[in-house]
């Protein structure tokens, strides 16, 4: 098999050269002709029933080739048979959840906090019908029932870099399918597939666009999994836009270049910031104590390029004194971002449940872009040096030292 960086520019591109082109084709079709009315219909109810692809699209609802190269790439990344984009993650995690719960008969999901704020909303909400009991990483089999249907995780977890072991958790559940939304680590530094996971979950809006134009979602999986997911796309009209995938697709091939780049400086901005006076905790994988399971350089190869820290002054105070970072939700891109999870992404999960999963009320998230280093680095310490303290002030050594729990 071809190596990763080789696969990223290559995959899903494999008809290019007979229809005698060089960049995938852009099909922005909303319908196609069907001039034989009756295998129009068997390619209809064909797609309808879930398959990847028939003698025609007939809608574009049920099939688009852009899109369909850019699954077949991702799949490829992670390992799996296939892969279902939907237009945005928010899609996809639905989609999931009522394949595998909805779909299934088994209502109940089990979940390890921290999610992306989103997820947990979604979760918690009951508006899929769902009922969720969270449970740690270690308390996963405790919280299972007949009536489960799905296992929910995130790692590296938004926001605060949590790691969880993908094997345990998989051997916990059973027969139970589990989702790891894989969003941070990208393939490029983690394929829960090959732990068991089920079902790889993208937001593609992040890493896999890259530079924070297009809004989509992703699922790798295997063929009958995919299968179910089609057709849940198809009903609910959850379908990825073909600009969506074309731009997704390009996005790939620079995938693992950028993902290097932007680890390279988040290892050492996360160095530096642990060292700040300015700032509490720093949580990143690379940081001592961050990985107590030992999962880096086995289950995550690298520790990715988001981090978060702790300040001792308002976040938003914090944010106001940047001006080369990005104050905006979303991450991967290729400029640096950074958020205030408890106002943002984490919102609509109770301030209690954050803080109970180790999202303190003061913790910024960041994603580390493509700028040199060092500019990053003056602008953060610029903004929270306004708020140093001064010699023998409030903090002491051992509050700023990464620990593995708040
Ligand atoms: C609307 S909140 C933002 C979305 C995105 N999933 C993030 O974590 O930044």
């Amino acid at each position: 098999m071809a190596g990763f960086h080789t696969m990223a520019v290559h995959g899903g591109r494999d008809d290019l050269a007979a229809l005698g082109v060089h960049a995938a084709p852009l099909d922005l079709s909303t319908t196609y002709p069907v001039p034989d009315q009756v295998a129009g219909g068997e390619a209809l109810q064909a797609l309808a029933d879930g398959v990847a692809e028939a003698s025609s699209p007939v809608y574009a609802r049920l099939h688009n080739p852009t899109v369909a190269r850019f699954e077949k790439a991702l799949a490829l990344l992670e390992g799996t048979e296939q892969s279902v984009a939907f237009g945005s993650g928010m899609a996809a995690v639905t989609a999931v959840v009522q394949a595998a719960a909805v779909m299934s008969g088994k209502p109940h999901v089990v979940a390890v906090r921290p999610l992306y704020g989103g997820t947990d909303h979604l979760l918690s909400s009951g508006l899929l019908g769902v009922r969720t009991t969270y449970a740690a990483a270690d308390r996963v089999a405790d919280a299972i029932t007949p009536e489960t249907g799905l296992v929910v995780l995130e790692t590296p977890a938004n926001p605060n870099l949590d790691l969880v072991d993908i094997s345990a958790v998989v051997a916990q559940a059973g027969a139970v399918p589990v989702m790891v939304d894989n969003t941070f680590a990208t393939p490029v530094l983690q394929n829960p597939a090959s732990h068991g996971a089920t079902y790889v979950l993208h937001s593609g809006t992040k890493y896999l666009g890259g530079h924070g134009d297009v809004l989509g979602g992703v699922v790798a999986c295997s063929a009958d999994r995919a299968a179910a997911l089609r057709q849940v796309r198809i009903v609910t009209g959850a379908v990825l836009h073909p600009l969506g995938g074309y731009l997704m697709h390009r996005g790939l091939a620079t995938l693992p270049l950028r993902v290097e780049a932007a680890q390279r400086s988040a290892v050492e901005l996360a160095r530096r910031l642990a060292e700040h006076p300015a700032v509490g905790v720093v949580r990143h994988p690379s940081l001592p104590g961050a990985d107590p399971a030992g999962l880096l350089g086995g289950q995550l190869r690298g520790p990715g390029a988001v981090l978060a820290f702790t300040t001792r002054e308002a976040p938003a105070d914090v944010v106001r004194g940047l001006s080369l970072i990005t104050p905006a939700v979303s991450l991967g891109s290729v400029d640096t971002l950074i958020e205030h999870p408890a106002a943002l992404t984490h919102r609509l999960v109770p301030s209690a449940d954050r803080s109970a999963c180790g999202v303190p009320e003061n913790l910024l998230r960041v994603s580390v872009g493509l700028e040199d280093v060092e500019d990053i680095w003056d602008d953060l310490d610029r903004a929270l040096s306004a708020f140093a303290p001064g010699d023998g002030e409030y903090l002491d050594a051992g509050a700023r030292s990464a620990s593995s729990r708040w």
